[in-house]
């Protein structure tokens, strides 16, 4: 599916749905499984592209793994138990693979390349490659080692005290890894808080860590013990519905079993400021808060977004550009630098795609500025390959007058494989052509 013909919805979008697990759960899961002793198994995972790249990089490092759709079972041998691959390990678009495997490479005494797609090539990787070398990894790569192809022989790692200059869950993940296969303590505090998978997955696996405020700190030399994972619905793939909910006329949905942890709730945090019907009915707390969230169509006020709640939200600000375009007033989003490095420029990438659907949108250096009530018309636009552009731009087709065509449409499969079956179900009169 290079190309998707979509048209708007007459109906709204109504039912109850449950979407696919959590990209961030499942990469980890898959992870500290297979550098597990004994055997975890995986319910809710998700089989998107980015994580099955996880995958394959393990099966390459060794490690048995089944999968069938969204069960996993993992046979761990420890992080000892990997074994030098004969090929190179090929994350293909997804970020959190190649900066998180740094960290688990970062004491197998042998050596491995790490390669990824053309997006993969022009992220920068010095964020977690140069607190590794401090802590004694043999790293090289294009550049310097900030760009892949870049090669690692792990061993002799000490612990770090390393305070990082992003808001980044990928780097503070990348280090804690290997900082528990380190000798000593590890200690990594962050601007603001990001995503902390990690540190609640490494518990549930029977490891030692202790969390205060933005630091983190765990002790080398600990082993992780194989249990039983639960991946909760992706709240940044519900973040489409939650919008489309609110912006659609005559909507109401219902998401079900969505991950509500704190740390990733930014987005029901701004549709609420927003003036957005959304109500959130929790279901679990375990490892992962999980809840129930209903949407209906709602009238929406701008706002202005920026500080610490960034990095709570940062993968949903393509689609909180598009909610912005229908509320009254002028949203301004900030301190969203990192967008720029994403799968693409998420800030150029927004602007331009929407300007060609009708909205007024402004690029600023780290975020934007929407004016709201713009009514949109069918035009041709692209995803650029970046899985977030094309969904938040199937999501604007549902507004627009006319035929919108999404160029590189099949690149949703790399955090959602299902999404355009499910908005047909949701999207009764949509109407679509490939
Ligand atoms: O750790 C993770 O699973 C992720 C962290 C975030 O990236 P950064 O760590 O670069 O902020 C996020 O954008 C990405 O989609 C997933
Ligand atoms: C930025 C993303 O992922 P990654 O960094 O893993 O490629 C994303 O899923 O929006």
């Amino acid at each position: 599916m290079e190309k998707l013909v979509l048209t708007s919805t007459r109906t709204g979008l109504n039912g109850t749905i449950t979407v696919p697990g959590d990209k961030s759960i499942s990469h980890r899961a898959v992870m500290f499984g297979s550098i597990a002793k004994g055997k975890t198994t995986v319910q809710g995972f998700l089989p998107g592209e980015d994580c099955l790249s996880t995958i394959d990089c393990f099966r390459k490092l060794g490690v048995k793994i089944t999968q069938k759709e969204s069960f996993v079972e993992i046979e761990g041998d420890g992080l000892e138990g990997l074994i030098e691959p004969t090929d190179i390990l090929n994350v293909g678009n997804s970020g959190t693979t190649i900066r998180l495997m740094f960290g688990v490479l970062a004491n197998t005494p042998f050596h491995s390349c790490l390669i990824g797609d053309d997006s993969i090539a022009k992220r920068p990787m010095k964020r977690v490659t140069e607190p590794l070398r401090e802590m004694g990894v043999a790293i090289e790569g294009r550049q310097g080692g900030n760009y892949t192809p870049v090669s690692i022989r792990g061993g002799n790692v000490i612990g770090i005290h390393y305070t990082s200059p992003v808001a980044s869950a990928q780097v503070k993940s990348a280090i804690l890894l290997a900082g528990l296969q380190a000798e000593g303590e590890t200690i990594v505090t962050e601007p603001a808080k990001s995503r902390d998978h990690t540190e609640r997955m490494l518990r549930a696996f029977g490891v030692d860590v202790e969390v205060e405020g933005l630091t983190v700190t765990l002790k080398g030399k600990q082993s992780l013990r194989a249990t039983d994972i639960v991946v909760p619905g992706d709240i940044s793939s519900a973040a489409f519905w939650l919008v489309a909910g609110a912006v659609v006329p005559n909507s109401r949905l219902v998401l079900e079993g969505v991950g509500v942890n704190p740390t990733r709730t930014g987005i029901i945090d701004v549709l609420e400021q927003m003036g957005a019907n959304i109500h959130v009915e929790m279901e679990d707390e375990e490892v992962e808060p999980i809840a129930t969230i209903t949407i209906e169509t709602s009238s929406l006020r701008g706002i202005e977004i920026g500080g610490d709640i960034i990095p709570r939200l940062i993968d949903e600000i393509p689609i909180i550009a598009l909610a912005a375009s229908q509320a009254e007033g002028v949203t301004i989003i900030k301190d969203a630098k990192e967008l720029r490095v994403k799968e693409t420029d998420r800030i150029q990438t927004v602007v331009d795609e929407l300007t060609k659907l009708g909205v007024h949108i402004e690029a600023t250096e780290d975020g934007m500025k929407i004016y709201g009530g713009s009514s949109l018309s069918g035009n041709t636009v692209n995803s650029y390959g970046d899985h977030r552009i094309g969904m938040m731009l199937a999501i604007a087709s549902l507004l627009a007058k006319g035929e919108t065509t999404i160029e590189q449409a099949h690149s949703v499969a790399v955090s959602y494989p299902n999404f355009f079956e499910q908005l047909k179900e949701l999207a009764e009169g949509v109407k679509e052509n490939e």
